[in-house]
C-alpha cells in the first residue's frame, strides 16, 4: 500500500527527512518514532504530496499512485478517500456549527460515496460510526458536544465511511488521557485486523507503539537511525538513540 525508496525532503537546502526504505502492506502497522523535529511529520505529509514548499526526491508509491510525479487530479483521487489522514486534535478541524452527521454526509458526497444504487449513505455512516465503537446517535451532535477521544474515533469513522485503505496517523492519541488513548488504539488495531487497513503511525510515544506496531523506524535529525520488527527494536535496540528514547519512558 505504501512503498518508499530513497525519499529525501529538503527545506531551503537542509535535509529534514531522509528515508531509504519504508513499506507498509495491507493489514500492517508501521510506526515512525523520534523526538520533536526529527522529520516524522514531514515524512508522513510527503506521502500525500502535502509538502508544497519542499524539494523532494526519491520514489513514493501510495495505493498504486506515484506521488512525486502524479498530477494534482490523480493525487486528489487518493487523498481523503483511499488514504486518510488522522491528526492530533481533529476537533479543531470540525466546523463548529455543523452536526457530525451533516459533515460526514458532505464528505461522502464530495468523494462520490453512496451516491449511486447500493448501500444508502445513512447506512454507510451508521456502520462506520459503529465500527469505531460509537453510537449512531453521535451523528446528531455538534463537535463541541463530544469528547477528544470521541472526536478522534469520529475522524477514523470518517476514513472508514470513505472506504480508506490506508490511515496515516500523526500523534493520534497524544492529546488524550491514558484510558481514552487505549480506546483509540484498540479501535485502530481492530480495523487493521478486520478490514486489512494499512496503518502508518507517527508517534513519540514508545509505549503506544509497542502495543500496535509490527515494525518501527526510529528517526533522529531527519535520518532513520534504526528500523526493524517492533518487538526486536523495542526489546534490543541497537542504536544508542533508541536506547535513550526507551530509557526516557516513565
Ligand atoms: N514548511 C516548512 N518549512 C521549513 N522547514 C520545515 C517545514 N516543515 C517542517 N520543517 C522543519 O523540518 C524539520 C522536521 O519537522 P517535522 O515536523 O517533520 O518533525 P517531527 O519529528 O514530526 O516533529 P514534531 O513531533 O514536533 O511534529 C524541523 O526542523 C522543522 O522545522
Amino acid at each position: 500500500m505504501i512503498e518508499v525508496r530513497d525519499l529525501r525532503v529538503r527545506y531551503g537546502g537542509r535535509v529534514v527527512a531522509d528515508v531509504p526504505e519504508l513499506d507498509v502492506r495491507e493489514g500492517e502497522c508501521v510506526a515512525i518514532v523520534g523526538e520533536s523535529g526529527s522529520g516524522k511529520s514531514t515524512t508522513l505529509m510527503s506521502l500525500l504530496g502535502l509538502t508544497p514548499d519542499a524539494e523532494i526526491s526519491g520514489h513514493v508509491r501510495v495505493c498504486g499512485v506515484d506521488v512525486l510525479t502524479a498530477s494534482p487530479r490523480r493525487l486528489r483521487e487518493i487523498r481523503g478517500a483511499r488514504v486518510a489522514l488522522v491528526m492530533q486534535s481533529p476537533q479543531a478541524a470540525l466546523s463548529p456549527a455543523t452536526r457530525l452527521g451533516v459533515l460526514m454526509r458532505r464528505a461522502l458526497k464530495l468523494h462520490g460515496v453512496g451516491n449511486s444504487a447500493g448501500t444508502p449513505p445513512e447506512e454507510i455512516m451508521g456502520e462506520a460510526v459503529e465500527a469505531v465503537l460509537l453510537d449512531r446517535e453521535i451523528l446528531r451532535r455538534y463537535p463541541h458536544e463530544i469528547s477528544g477521544g470521541q472526536a478522534q474515533r469520529f475522524a477514523i469513522a470518517l476514513a472508514i465511511a470513505l472506504g480508506a485503505e490506508v490511515i496515516l496517523a500523526d500523534e493520534p492519541t497524544s492529546a488524550l488521557d491514558v484510558t481514552v488513548q487505549a480506546e483509540v488504539v484498540g479501535v485502530l488495531r481492530r480495523l487493521r485486523e478486520e478490514r486489512g487497513l494499512a496503518l502508518l503511525l507517527v508517534s513519540h510515544d514508545l509505549a503506544l507503539v509497542s502495543t500496535i506496531a509490527d515494525r518501527v523506524l526510529v528517526m533522529k535529525d531527519g535520518a532513520v537511525v534504526e528500523s526493524g520488527p517492533a518487538a526486536r527494536v523495542l526489546a534490543e535496540p541497537s542504536h544508542p538513540y533508541t536506547r535513550e528514547l526507551l530509557e526516557a519512558l516513565p
